[in-house]
């Protein structure tokens, strides 16, 4: 008998799921633009049910009442069949896990003692693991992390120039996006061994952003660190800052914890920048020059990034686009890679325009790859093998 699956992954603004009947999707979906103008969007391959509209206020403006929304709608699907398990995205997993894990009460206590560290990520995926066990209470549930890919990356891009002992205490550059990141690579391994094995930079480029460097399919380093506030600017959070502009927001202005904290993650990043959204559609058809002025820093960082992560690669063979601006935005690739001559670098304008999977100009020395991410899929993977480890034989 297949068995039955379901994949919550709870992003900043979105709750993308997926039931997985064996290895084939029975019925996948998202709410997205939570925080902003909630949108259901649900496919179902079995029962041919579709839903493409706006969530009512009623239905969910929040990731916990979307959730409470959408579980009636998964049971409803389900006909009566048991769910095996139910894998989670759990954004940060601390210090002690390089890999997923069966949740139980006591690593439960572990993960929300994190929630300070990912205040947009960590509470709704924590609310998402309680309403999922009381919803299938016989199903295993299943923790798979986003800094579990990173763990493995040098000491250099692991600590911060603090005192030693703020490291110990795991104060550390921990990166983000892992599940992604993990499935480009297995993607790359499986279509492109070549490219697997080379040096690679994956921009995941969503409503949270942040990129990769990759050697033979590991983690060198990330653009985001302790918290998923660093690198990048993101649709409502700021990426990199002098942490001086935090002591003169506690300061001198006499904002209080809470407050830098709302301003740091909620309020700045496109959003802040542009005053108008923090959705990269919008700001893509605004002629506001505030909304071209976020979109050219927000280019500027990932040109930055990427001549960085080049030089600590060592050279670069491959880019990669993916998540919900990089494989979407074509005029975001294209602004990322014009006049980059130099590196190697060229796309075709044709290719990019239609959001080809190699949008590399004939002559560019580099491959530049559009790759839909798969969150879902590796938790899912990840989910199969814990219940094949937690499967006593008869
Ligand atoms: N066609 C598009 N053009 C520009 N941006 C897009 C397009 N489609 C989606 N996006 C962007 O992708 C973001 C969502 O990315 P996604 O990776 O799904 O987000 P999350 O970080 O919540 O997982 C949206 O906020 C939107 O800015
Ligand atoms: C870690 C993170 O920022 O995730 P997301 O892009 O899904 O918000
Ligand atoms: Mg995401």
């Amino acid at each position: 008998m297949e068995r039955v699956i379901l994949v919550l992954n709870s992003g900043s603004s979105s709750i993308k799921f997926t039931l997985y009947t064996g290895t084939r999707e029975q019925l996948t979906g998202q709410i997205s633009g939570l925080g902003a103008t909630p949108h259901i969007k649900l496919t179902s391959l079995v029962s041919e049910t579709k839903l493409d509209r706006p969530l009512t206020a009623d239905e969910g403006v929040t990731h916990r009442t979307a959730l409470a929304a959408l579980l009636p709608v998964l049971e409803t699907e389900l006909k009566g069949r048991r769910v095996d398990a139910v894998g989670h995205r759990v954004v940060h997993g601390g210090v002690n896990h390089a890999a997923p894990l069966r949740i139980t009460q006591e690593l439960l206590g572990e993960l929300r003692a994190l929630e300070p560290l990912a205040p947009l990520h960590q509470p709704h995926n924590l609310a998402g693991i309680e309403a999922a066990t009381e919803a299938f209470p016989g199903a295993l549930q299943t923790a798979c992390f986003d800094t579990a890919f990173h763990r493995s990356h040098p000491w250099v891009n692991d600590t911060f120039a603090l005192p030693r002992s703020l490291y110990d205490e795991g104060v550390r550059r921990y990166g983000f996006h892992g599940l992604s990141y993990e499935y480009i690579c297995s993607y790359l391994k499986k279509t492109r061994p070549d490219v697997y094995e080379g040096r690679v930079i994956v921009a995941h480029l969503g409503n949270g952003a942040s990129m990769c460097a990759i050697r033979d399919g590991q983690s060198i380093g990330s653009t985001m660190g302790f918290t998923a506030l660093d690198g990048l600017p993101m649709g409502t959070r700021c990426g990199q800052l002098d942490p001086g502009v935090v002591l003169y927001l506690l300061t001198t202005k006499g904002l209080s914890p809470d407050e830098v904290s709302d301003l740091l993650y909620k309020e700045s990043g496109l959003k802040g920048l542009s005053g108008i959204s923090q959705d990269m559609r919008a700001l893509t058809t605004s002629d506001d020059p505030r909304a071209a002025e976020a979109i050219d820093y927000f280019v500027f960082r990932i040109r930055r990034e990427l001549g960085a992560m080049a030089s600590v690669l060592g050279g670069l063979d491959t880019v990669v686009f993916t998540g919900g601006i990089g494989e979407n935005a074509a005029l975001i690739r294209e602004k990322v890679c014009v006049d980059q001559g130099w590196l190697g670098l060229a796309i075709d304008e044709d290719r990019n325009a239609g959001h080809a999977e190699d949008i590399s100009a004939e002559t560019s020395r580099i491959k530049v790859l559009v790759i839909p991410t798969n969150e879902e899929e590796m938790i899912r993977r990840h989910t199969e093998a814990l219940i094949s480890a937690n499967t006593v034989p008869a």
